[in-house]
């Protein structure tokens, strides 16, 4: 679904991804785990097409068509969906007028029709109800006054409403309390299916007690130096990135 071949990408003058390859299968849940500073939200901002971030060789396809040559907007039209490490607020605009805006912008731009006011809700209740955020909160600027972990189950939730097929999730454990992180993960599991995949970047085995990868990459140093199973993750957490290639 997802291959990134040699990827090099830059912000500013420094290089960051330095020869990145991976592969991403339909069905697959992936974590990518590794060193702060390594790349890994660099690699998250490079595939959804952030500004400031320059590609400067390789390439990365998403269903066999070039991603790096389509706008932001295209890509997430096209299915990729990118949950942020730090979600930003945005006042004056309500979650609820933001997601249906966003998803009605992609529908037009893959030909489809805009979702009816009846289905919109039926998604938003289904899923604010997984995820216990309640409508007055959604009715609220988007993530504004959010505490941390809420803004988490924000992208949660916003990944429930646009189903994409390819969820990038940069830390969205981070912050969450004990039974938010039970719920985050219930969203993701959710949203598991044969045709979707999911790529978790992580730096806790906790995620990966609930959300079971079928493959854990360690990124160090701007590229892919380990791929193993969720055992590796489990080393990790005992070993500690001691003795990892960077
Ligand atoms: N705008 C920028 N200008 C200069 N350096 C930057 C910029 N953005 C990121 N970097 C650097 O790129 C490197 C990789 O950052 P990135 O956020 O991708 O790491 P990460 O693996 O996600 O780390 P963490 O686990 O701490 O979140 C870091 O050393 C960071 O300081």
């Amino acid at each position: 679904m997802l291959e990134i071949t040699n990827l090099h990408a830059k912000v500013g003058d420094r290089e960051i991804l330095k020869g990145l390859t991976l592969s991403v299968k339909a069905g697959e849940v992936a974590a990518i785990m590794g060193p702060n500073g390594a790349g890994k939200s660099t690699l998250a901002h490079v595939l959804a097409g952030r500004e400031g971030y320059e590609v400067t060789a390789g390439s990365a396809t998403f269903e066999g068509a070039d991603l790096l040559a389509l706008e932001p907007n295209a890509r997430a039209a096209a299915g990729l969906f990118l949950g942020f490490q730090y979600p930003v607020e945005i006042p004056g605009v309500s979650n609820l007028l933001f997601l249906r805006t966003a998803l009605n912008a992609q529908r037009k731009l893959r030909g489809e029709a805009e979702i009816s006011g009846a289905e919109f809700l039926k998604r938003v209740r289904e899923e604010s109800a997984v995820l216990g955020l309640d409508m007055e909160m959604l009715k609220r600027g988007v993530n504004v006054g959010f505490s941390g972990g809420e803004k988490k189950r924000n992208e949660a939730f916003q990944l429930g409403i646009l189903q994409p097929k390819f969820a990038l999730l940069d830390e969205t454990d981070s912050g969450l309390d004990i039974d938010a992180l039970r719920i985050v993960s219930e969203g993701i599991n959710r949203f598991r299916s044969p045709e979707r995949a999911v790529l978790l970047i992580t730096h806790y085995q906790r995620l990966l007690d609930h959300v079971k990868p079928d493959v854990v990459h360690v990124l160090a140093g701007g590229r892919i130096v380990e791929t193993g199973g969720p055992d590796l993750a489990l080393r990790l957490e005992a070993q500690g990135y001691e003795g990892i290639a960077a």
